[in-house]
This record gives C-alpha cells, sequence and structure tokens, in this order.
C-alpha cells in the first residue's frame, strides 16, 4: 500500500515548503467543510497532504476547528499517517520551550464538540488505551531530532477548551494531581477521529511556554508564545522533511493496529443501520461497512 503523509499543522505552522507538484485543493466531505484547502504533492517519493487546522490566517478557534471534517477529507485524499503538529503550553520543568513532546497519553478535558463519526444508526466503540502509533512516533522522534530538536518521547497531552487558558488552580490541578505534562486545545477530539478513521496518529507538541503554574510566570504571555511558535514552526518543517525517508513510499500494515481500529468496533446490526450515516461513514468506515 502506498504511504501518504497527512500533516496537520496547528498554531504557526500554515503550510509546509518544499513540495513537488504542490497545489491547494478542495476536499468535500460529507461531515463539513475541512478548515482550509489541503495543500497536495509529493516530498522525497512521498505523497503529501497539509492542512493548517485553524485555516491559513489562523480563522478558527479550538472549539470551531471542524475535526470530523478535517479527518475525513485527509481520508478520502488517502492519507495514511497523520501527524499533528501542535503548539502547547508544559507542566514541566524539563520540557522547555522550543522543545517537542512525542505524545503518547491524552486526558480529554474539552466538552463542546463532536467527538465521533459513529452514533445513532451506527453505534461503534473502538480501542483507545493507546491513542497514538508507536511506529509514527518513532520516526517523528527520530525526525525531530535529526533536526536539531530536544524531544522528549512520551508524555500526557491535556486538552482543554480553551479559548481561554487556564485558571491558576486548573493548572496545578493538572500538574500536580492529574500528572499531565503538556496543555493544549486542539488534540481532542482529532486524535480520537483518527482512530474511528484507522488512520496512524502522532502529536507532536512544541512547548511555548510553561503555563501558568510556574512560579517564574503568572499569565500565558501570548507575546513570548507567538515569538516562540515561530522558531518551533520552522523546526516543524525540517522534522517533516525528513519524514518520508524514514516512512517509505510503500507501507506495511500498521504492527500496532491502527489501521484495523474498526475490525470489531461496529455493534449495531446490519439491519438496524441508518443508511444516511452509512452513506456519510463511506470514507472513514467503507473497509467494513
Ligand atoms: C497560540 S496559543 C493557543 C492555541 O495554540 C494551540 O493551537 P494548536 O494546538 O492548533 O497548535 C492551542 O491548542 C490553542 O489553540
Ligand atoms: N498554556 C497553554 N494552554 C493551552 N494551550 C496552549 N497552547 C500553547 N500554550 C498553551
Amino acid at each position: 500500500m502506498d504511504t501518504v503523509i497527512g500533516i496537520i499543522g496547528g498554531s504557526g505552522v500554515y503550510e509546509i515548503d518544499g513540495l513537488e507538484e504542490a497545489r491547494w485543493q478542495d476536499v468535500s466531505s460529507p461531515w463539513g467543510t475541512p478548515s482550509d484547502q489541503v495543500l497536495t504533492g509529493r516530498l522525497g517519493g512521498v505523497n503529501m497532504a497539509f492542512l493548517p487546522r485553524h485555516g491559513r490566517g489562523h480563522v478558527h478557534a479550538p472549539s470551531d476547528v471542524p475535526y470530523r471534517a478535517n479527518i475525513d477529507a485527509l481520508k478520502r485524499l488517502g492519507v495514511t499517517d497523520v501527524i499533528s503538529v501542535s503548539a502547547c503550553g508544559s507542566f514541566r520543568e524539563d520540557m522547555a520551550p522550543g522543545d517537542f513532546v512525542i505524545v503518547d497519553q491524552f486526558i480529554d478535558r474539552t466538552f463542546a464538540r463532536a467527538k465521533s463519526f459513529f452514533g445513532s444508526g451506527c453505534v461503534a466503540h473502538v480501542g483507545f488505551a493507546h491513542p497514538t502509533c508507536p511506529r509514527l512516533s518513532a520516526a517523528c522522534t527520530v525526525s525531530a531530532r535529526a533536526a536539531g530538536v530536544t524531544v522528549h518521547e512520551g508524555g500526557t497531552y491535556l486538552a482543554m477548551e480553551g479559548p481561554q487558558f487556564s485558571t491558576l488552580a486548573e493548572s496545578r490541578m493538572y500538574r500536580d494531581q492529574w500528572g499531565a505534562d503538556v496543555i493544549g486545545m486542539t488534540n481532542m477530539p482529532e486524535a480520537k477521529l483518527a482512530r474511528e478513521a484507522e488512520l496512524c496518529y502522532a502529536s507532536v507538541a512544541m512547548v511555548t511556554d510553561y503555563d501558568c503554574w510556574h512560579p517564574d510566570h503568572d499569565e500565558v504571555d501570548v507575546a513570548q508564545v507567538i515569538a516562540t511558535l515561530t522558531g518551533n514552526g520552522d523546526k516543524a518543517r525540517r522534522m517533516v522533511a525528513g519524514l518520508p525517508a524514514l516512512l517509505g513510499a510503500n507501507r506495511a500494515p500498521c504492527p500496532h493496529g491502527c489501521d484495523r481500529a474498526l475490525d470489531m468496533a461496529i455493534m449495531t446490526a446490519p439491519d438496524k443501520r441508518d443508511p444516511t450515516l452509512l452513506g456519510r461513514l463511506d470514507a472513514v468506515a467503507g473497509r467494513v461497512l
């Protein structure tokens, strides 16, 4: 099977460079309009698709990002591996601004977003104990290190609703009681939807600040966040440039089963399934429906 690498660019990452045959294209989805057109092309002989999560010019707030349309659009383009690149605050002194954290766990505190492609008329429950793909995450680690980035392998990302940053009480609770390592506003429900769509998903969280728990900082300083974002965006593009050589143009089945997540997940009896919903699930779940 051909590898198609999908990159979802977060705050500060609105394009990637170096693609051959690059073109921004509309992708229509039964789940709504994606955040923007998708930039497609080839890099090192591997097909690539890039989607800016907030849209070029940063037009969508975290609660309003069309997460389902975005994942569905990437699936429709044949994407096999999704790398989410996101800005985050850090709860750990050693995870410093400018460092990358290859996230391997999430705590989902979001509450105002559609979180599943499934529902009444086609109920499914995918496994999510291990929400990111170890094979894809390892490639991100290797590529980011080769690009000169300080990388922390593994970390728990707390997804908050936003758009306001956390209170001091929340920040301390997430860090001291809940054991979160980084905080952001967008990786949920994105990671859940990627699993439902049987896509390998890795999350590269780029630290921009220490949130507000840190004794040396009071509020999150947005000016400092933006300054750090710019440098992080360059590092992210260097990491992306190294991925085709590591992942290769041909793809073996995921050893962790990400690409077979729906094998045992659908509960609704075939004769009770809603044809309208099944129609919308053509790309996401067509393999098993
Ligand atoms: C720029 S600070 C807050 C903003 O940045 C992060 O976005 P993304 O995850 O898309 O990089 C964070 O989640 C907030 O949306
Ligand atoms: N401190 C923080 N909290 C939530 N999202 C963020 N994105 C970047 N920094 C953040």
